[in-house]
């Protein structure tokens, strides 16, 4: 670490005590940014790195509920508004207990640098609570969700700041939340996206994160003219990200042998095809269930607890949660020769093991890249809503597929070294800045 970058993050460390995810986030931008700055003159004496890592506004805010036997509940909810360069705040909320300002402001700052990648014209946000949907009634979370909104609404809008899914939160808790929008504010407007396709949904959003991060994955293979067709992968989470990443690489002809959930994975060593993950699907969607119960429904497959990064892959997608994937497992998964590993989820992998696959040429598309089809969908479908109007399945693919594909030169034009090898953690962070750093030039000290 250069003297520059470590002065640097004191500085944040000091600014942000007790929140180590988000230091955590900075600090692999900043190796990368600070750099780049040094070389790059415009850049220079606008303190745009400072300005970048403090949000434009945080709401933090009381979020009370009954439960089922009448007993009042209250969690904690929270909104980091955090850059409207280029656009207006865009990021999804998050229901899991583990939320706190640290995880959504390392969640924010992601947010800002993926969808300057993306194309479109979002700045970034996130947000969520400490709510945890998990064996709740759908009353309970119903009766929760309006009253997360009753907050929300005053600081959110189609020209403002528009939140979407993230983990804990589908097409229930979205329906719930834009049903108490238009409640409180007597509007039918694009406030959310991943909204049901009944009232302003976009085809393709629920599949966009999986998918994209395939497609990523297929231009990070195509580079060593290789392909996903006959690659052994491996998933974590078996949550929206790990069932439709499961999807289209097993349509391209890959054999998908590992999924996960808090509890443990399942190993299946003839692959989960497509009625397999229909029962996944089901299982997770629908019933709320546990994936050891595909081991006792499958005989190809077995159980086990912990992760899944021990057995043998060519490619591993984490696409659970953030530091799911350490310097241990990094080691493991390089010794079992793995070819490309890709982040589904937002800063999966610890910085450790991003250093092991680095050092062994293992080509690493961060999630600020890789999953960034999620967010770019969730625009489109802004889209759609702002123009009135619903395109077909295949226009949405088509948008998706060139995005990614795009991302994926991004990433190659300011990441690639001079011996060949492509330091996508570089190309993301530089060309994610390089878009909103002018933006922010262009508009003053605001
Ligand atoms: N949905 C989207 O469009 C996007 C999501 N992402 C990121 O992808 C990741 C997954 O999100 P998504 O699929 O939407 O979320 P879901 O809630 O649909 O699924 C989350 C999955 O991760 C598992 N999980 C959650 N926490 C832990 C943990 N602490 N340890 C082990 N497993 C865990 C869950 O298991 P269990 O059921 O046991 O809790 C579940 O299988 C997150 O990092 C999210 O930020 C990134 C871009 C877009
Ligand atoms: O679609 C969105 O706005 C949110 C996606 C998201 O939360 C993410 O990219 O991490």
């Amino acid at each position: 670490m250069t003297e520059q970058t470590a002065s640097f993050l004191d500085y944040v460390r000091r600014n942000n005590p007790n929140e180590p995810e988000f230091l955590q986030a900075v600090h692999e931008v900043a190796e990368t940014i600070l750099p780049y700055i040094e070389v790059n003159p415009k850049y220079q004496d606008k303190m745009l790195l400072e300005r970048m890592v403090e949000p434009e506004r945080t709401i933090i805010f009381r979020v009370p509920w009954v439960d089922d036997k009448g007993k009042i509940q209250v969690n904690r909810g929270i909104r980091v508004e955090f850059n409207s360069a280029i656009g207006p705040y865009k990021g999804g909320l998050r229901f899991h207990p583990t939320v706190n300002l640290s995880i959504l402001k390392f969640l924010g700052f992601e947010q800002t640098f993926k969808n300057s990648l993306t194309t479109l014209p979002l700045g970034g946000g996130k947000g969520g609570s400490d709510f945890d949907p998990k064996g709740k009634s759908d009353n309970e979370v119903m009766r929760f969700c309006q009253s997360f909104m009753n907050e929300l609404y005053r600081h959110i809008g189609e020209s403002t700041d528009i939140p979407a899914g993230d983990i804990g939160i589908g097409f229930r808790e979205i329906g719930y939340m834009f049903g108490q929008y238009k409640k409180l504010r007597n509007e039918f407007t694009g406030i959310l996206t991943g909204k049901g396709l009944s009232y302003g949904g976009s085809l393709i959003r629920p599949e966009s994160t999986g998918y994209g991060l395939v497609y990523f994955v297929r231009s990070m293979l195509a580079i060593q003219d290789e392909t996903l067709k006959g690659k052994t992968i491996s998933i974590s989470g078996s949550g929206n990200v790990a069932q439709y990443a499961c999807e289209k690489a097993t349509e391209f002809g890959a054999k998908v042998v590992t999924m996960s959930d808090s509890s443990g994975y399942i190993y299946d060593r003839d692959g989960i095809d497509v009625d397999k993950l229909a029962f996944i699907m089901e299982l997770k969607n629908v019933k709320r269930g546990r994936i050891s119960e595909y081991a006792e429904t499958y005989k190809s497959a077995t159980f086990h607890e912990g992760r899944p990064w021990s057995v043998k892959a060519d490619i591993a997608l984490p696409s659970a949660t953030q530091n799911e994937l350490n310097e241990e497992e990094a080691k493991l998964l390089v010794r079992n020769n793995v070819i490309v590993v890709a982040e589904g989820a937002n800063m999966p992998c610890t910085p450790e093991a991003i250093e092991v696959f680095q050092k062994a040429r293992v080509l690493f598309g961060p999630g600020k890249a890789a999953n960034a089809g999620g967010v770019a969908t969730s625009g489109l479908e802004m889209s759609q809503n702002a123009l009135k109007l619903s395109w077909d399945r295949e226009k949405i693919d088509g948008k998706l597929v060139t995005i990614m594909e795009d991302i994926h030169q991004s990433c190659v034009t300011y990441g690639k070294q001079e011996d060949g090898f492509v330091d996508y953690v570089k190309g993301a962070n530089i060309a994610g800045f390089v878009k909103v750093a002018d933006a922010m030039l262009s508009q003053g000290v605001v």
